[in-house]
């Protein structure tokens, strides 16, 4: 198969989808890479390091797509790339299209057949492709958090441990998976006061097991949020029902009753966001605003941030799955592995995820009525 690798044009997304190590995995098994040139600098992989483990670099990054039978990225598809597209391509990254129909309609439009990283599901109901960038993201929530409390950010001005004689921080999470556990770890290891809040008491259960009585642990439901929400310095949403769009478990008159330089981080964002004030999705270069007194923070690409770290994550879950791919096409691989059928969003023209269809009120198609 020739798969293509194209540089991430989104604001600051300097991953890449596959490595010079991925690329030599393909390469082995009789597969041809392409890469546009650039496209691994940002994560510290030159071009020269691609071709000496026999990519092809393309400096035209229309041709990469016209030759490519399967697209490698990271982030979802933006405008300028929706044209690119052949139809039957195979198109394997993020893609979060249960909160963007324009998005869903270019990718039906152009009949492609999209795995996307974030929907491939164990039988345990884990998420393998999401999960480093969670850990990630999660681990960054605590970080920024902890910047955009500073007064010269519009922040409260404390420090998240304080120091003695003064009270640490009220750190807020609400959903504890990967991306609540791990900005657990990082607030509690800085001595902030931790909260998490969740549906799921097997969940909670294991949380108050792992953190031995320095995290609270909330049942998330309205009560019990707007008590936290108020109380909280800094407010990280780490929700998510896989597949839909993010609930909006936090109202404007909860937003209303916090302290002014409170900080909020959505990051369940890439989902549309779980916070009613968050009415955009904000950029790396341009992160937060304030609405209501309180600080905002929408960037739906951290990772991106901290690409070396995120891409060498991201490709050790991604290329088992991404091989399997390559070596059976789409096809045989999705039917012979339920987690990779999972990951199946969008086939030639129509929508094979019900969450998908549900969130965006368009019509579900059985991947079996329609399988070429
Ligand atoms: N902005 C960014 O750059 C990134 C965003 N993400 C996003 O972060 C979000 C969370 O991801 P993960 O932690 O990996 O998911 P996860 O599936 O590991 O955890 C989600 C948690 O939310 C809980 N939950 C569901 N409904 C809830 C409710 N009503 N109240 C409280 N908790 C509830 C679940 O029980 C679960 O424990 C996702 O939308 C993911 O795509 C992940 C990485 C990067
Ligand atoms: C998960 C996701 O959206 C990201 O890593 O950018």
């Amino acid at each position: 198969m020739i798969i293509g690798v194209p540089k991430e044009i989104k604001n600051n997304e300097n991953r890449v989808g596959m490595t010079p190590g991925g690329a030599k995995a393909y390469i082995r098994r009789g597969h041809k890479v392409i890469v546009e040139t650039h496209a691994g600098e940002g994560s510290g992989f030159r071009d020269e390091e691609y071709e000496a483990v026999g990519c092809e670099i393309y400096s035209d990054v229309k041709q990469l797509f016209a030759d490519a039978e399967m697209i490698i990225k990271v982030k979802e598809p933006l405008p300028p790339e929706y044209e690119l597209f052949k139809e039957g391509q195979i198109l394997y990254t993020y893609l979060h299209l249960a909160p963007a129909a324009e998005l869903t309609k270019a990718l039906l439009k152009a009949k492609i057949k999209g795995i996307a990283f974030e929907t491939v599901q164990l039988d345990n109901g884990a998420l393998p492709l999401l999960a480093p960038m969670s850990e990630v993201a999660g681990r960054m929530s605590v970080q920024i958090g902890a910047t955009l409390l500073q007064k010269l950010n519009g922040g409260l001005g404390i420090l998240l441990g304080g120091v003695p004689g003064t009270a640490p921080a009220e750190v807020v999470i609400i959903g504890g998976g990967n991306v609540g556990t791990n900005a657990a770890k990082m607030a509690v290891g800085l001595g902030a006061r931790v909260t998490i809040l969740d549906t799921n008491a097997a969940r909670m259960a294991y949380l108050d097991d792992v953190f031995n009585g320095r995290v609270t642990t909330l049942a998330s439901n309205e009560h019990n949020l707007e008590e936290a929400v108020e109380k909280a310095d800094l407010l990280i949403g780490a929700v998510l029902i896989p597949g839909k769009a993010a609930p909006k478990l936090v109202s404007e008159d909860m937003v209303k009753k916090m302290k002014d330089g409170a900080v909020i981080v959505d990051v369940a964002i890439d989902q549309g966001g779980s916070i009613a004030t968050i009415d955009r999705v904000t950029t790396h270069d341009n992160p937060s605003y304030i609405k209501y007194g309180v600080v905002h923070y929408s960037v739906a690409n951290m990772p991106g941030a901290v690409p070396r770290t995120s891409t060498i994550a991201l490709e050790a879950a991604t290329l088992p799955y991404g091989l399997m791919l390559a070596d059976k096409g789409l096809e045989q691989a999705v039917e012979e592995n339920k987690a990779l059928m999972k990951g199946l969003n969008v086939y030639l023209g129509n929508i094979v995820y019900q969450g998908v269809a549900d969130s965006l009120g368009m019509p579900y198609v059985d991947y079996a009525s329609v399988k070429k």
